[in-house]
């Protein structure tokens, strides 16, 4: 077998800890083989395990759980015992002084991290229980009997070069949901829940429960619901009964409602949810004028059907090789081709590993830009915004071609280019504008804490999981990061090289050849991108299953690209073929020209 680095993760025999399926959940399931459609949870897509991959269910660990108690207690240091230097004294230390503050231009744009992101909250949200007060964690420090999930906060120096203008010196943090402590399921080590379905089934989109996807469905002609907005066609909003709150943001007018709660993060986001909304209305469209007879329910199921796959297709065709490397997705059986069709595996585990979700595929977050352009027909620029000024609010991209200008600028300008820092305002303004408690906060911080919170291991054994030379001493890092001089600042802040954080190790390492992340984040990427492929018995080229596409259902959806999906749902006049390069002004779409044809969809309706 060939693809040895998955199989090596594969083979570490992933203990599959079936406690919360058999301890913590009453319902029966009755699953069956011959339903053609996917649940809108996940549940039955493996008939053994019906649970498997679903939303609301635990992570898996790829490792045993790295708690000071064994338990929950965050790490500590392995020498003496003593907590890990702050998730922030660490960003300073370390990332914050070598940051350049302006982007160093990438060879991808800005769709590279846009994907990215939508894709990310298709297939995992560990989220805090903000339902819990207090909702600001920091503001409880000190007090007598702290909640447990406020016992992380994080400590700001009173130094900080960033912070101490504004005079915070705690950023508020919230430790995710688990089976023992929200769910009432005693196991320990504690485990995070997944709120999304591990598959990628656009369930950011469609939402990962039968009663979130009802909500936003229509009933109509399988439609999404839909409201005009300045003679053009949106998403419903959330109903805010006046208010003018979006999340945690004040003094907003559109705030939308979709089936993931992050949707209103940022307008790049944004985009994605309303073309992506707006291509199944276009898909349902279409196939009611060639099946007149098919009810509601048929046509939300078969558009669903076809934006899932369109979805798969950009991740393993064009992403991943972009993200991975091609050579790398080749080898190790995460590429995609046409006439080697998904082996679907029951024993595939289809879950995402908590070290993926809480660490590794964060690592993307190197490319999120300072601004966004917006550029007219002409190419100039018409706005230039902040992204943590403009979080949470929709406002800026309603008003008529806004949408059109913003999709410009994603496309034509260069990305941030993946080096080991995020940009200067996610890491000291991030969520500027919010409300109080929830405002200004740094997200390298947040990774830190969100690894350390989840238990994963540190950085020294993911590189053992993946099967690399093992790291002993910090000489043995020599080689291994872009600036052997990083090894120095590390040995400031850890007392020892098993000490270091695992995103702050494997955002310091050079990025493998044509990827864009280093080789340990890429092999922990890897695993869990096989595993929701090959433990997904309703990945769109499974073959001979009941709701298998033919073979020129599937001709259809290799034609098409993201490029097609934003001509066909804007009103872009050309767009370049390849969506993830800049400047490639040669190659073009012109959209009028480019048209959606389900023929192939096409039943009798005799029998
Ligand atoms: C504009 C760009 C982005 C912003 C502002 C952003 C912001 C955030 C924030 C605030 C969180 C929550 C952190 C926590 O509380 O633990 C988060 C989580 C996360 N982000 Fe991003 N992100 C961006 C882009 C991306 C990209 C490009 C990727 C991957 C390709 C990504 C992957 C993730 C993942 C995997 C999580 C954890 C999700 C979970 O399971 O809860 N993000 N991001
Ligand atoms: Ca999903």
């Amino acid at each position: 077998d060939s693809f040895d680095e998955v199989n090596l993760i594969k083979t570490r025999k992933v203990v599959i800890d079936n406690t919360f399926y058999e301890k913590c959940v009453s319902k029966q399931f009755t699953c069956y083989s011959s339903a053609k459609y996917r649940s809108m949870d996940g549940t039955c897509n493996n008939l053994q395990n019906p649970l498997w991959g679903s939303s609301f269910s635990p992570y898996i660990r790829l490792d045993k759980a790295y708690y000071a108690d064994g338990n929950f207690s965050m790490r500590v240091q392995f020498r003496d015992g003593k907590p890990l230097p702050s998730a922030r004294t660490l960003q300073v230390g370390i990332f914050w002084m070598q940051t350049p503050s302006w982007d160093i231009p990438d060879i991808n744009n800005y769709q590279v991290n846009q994907f990215g992101q939508y894709l990310a909250h298709d297939i995992t949200l560990m989220p805090s229980n903000f339902a819990v007060p207090p909702n600001d964690c920091c503001e409880v420090q000190g007090q007598k009997n702290i909640p447990l999930s406020c016992q992380a906060v994080i400590k700001v120096e009173a130094n900080d070069p960033s912070y101490s203008i504004i005079n915070k010196t705690c950023l508020p943090f919230k430790r995710a949901m688990t089976a023992a402590i929200d769910f009432n399921c005693p196991i320990f080590p504690q485990i995070p829940f997944n709120q999304q379905t591990a598959f990628i089934d656009a369930s950011q989109l469609y939402g990962p429960t039968p009663k979130k996807a009802a909500s936003l469905r229509s009933f109509q002609g399988g439609k999404l619901k839909t409201e005009e907005i300045n003679g053009q066609k949106f998403g419903i909003q959330v109903q805010r009964n006046g208010s003018k709150l979006c999340g945690g943001r004040n003094n907003v007018n559109y705030c939308f409602n979709r089936g993931d709660v992050r949707n209103n993060q940022h307008f790049g986001l944004i985009l994605y949810e309303e073309t992506f909304l707006r291509f199944h209305n276009l898909i349902t469209d279409l196939l009611i004028e060639l099946n007149p007879h098919w009810i509601d329910e048929t046509l939300y199921h078969e558009g669903r059907r076809i934006v899932i796959a369109f979805e798969e297709i950009i991740v393993y065709r064009d992403y991943l090789p972009i993200l991975l490397g091609k050579d790398y997705c080749d080898s190790v059986g995460l590429s995609l081709s046409k006439d080697n069709k998904t082996v679907y595996d029951p024993t595939i585990m289809p879950q995402l590993a908590v070290e993926f979700s809480a660490a590794a595929f964060r690592i993307p977050h190197n490319v999120a830009p300072m601004f966004y352009y917006f550029l007219d027909q002409n190419y100039d620029v018409t706005e230039i915004y902040k992204l943590n000024e403009f979080m949470g609010i929709a406002d800026q991209i309603v008003p008529i071609n806004k949408l059109e200008e913003l999709l410009r600028g994603m496309c034509y300008n260069q990305g941030r280019s993946p080096l080991p820092n995020y940009n200067p305002l996610i890491t000291s303004r991030l969520f500027h504008g919010w409300v109080k408690g929830a405002a200004d906060q740094d997200l390298a911080s947040i990774d830190v804490q969100r690894g350390r919170d989840s238990g994963i291991p540190p950085y020294y054994k993911f590189r053992e999981i993946c099967g690399f030379k093992n790291i002993t001493s910090f000489n043995d890092l020599v080689g291994i990061f872009y600036d052997d001089f990083d090894i120095g600042r590390l040995q400031l802040f850890y007392d020892s090289v098993f000490d270091i954080d695992f995103i702050v190790g494997a955002l310091l390492e050079k990025n493998v050849e044509g990827g864009m992340v280093g080789e340990t984040a890429r092999c922990i990427i890897a695993d869990s991108f096989f595993r929701s492929r090959n433990g997904d018995r309703f990945f769109f080229d499974v073959p001979d299953q009941p709701g298998s596409f033919t073979e020129e259902q599937l001709d259809v959806l290799w034609s098409l690209d993201l490029s097609q999906l934003f001509c066909l749902t804007t009103n872009i006049d050309q767009l370049p073929v390849d969506i993830f390069k800049p400047l490639e002004v040669l190659d073009m779409y012109d959209c009028k020209s480019i048209e959606l044809n389900l023929g192939p969809w096409k039943v009798d309706n005799t029998g």
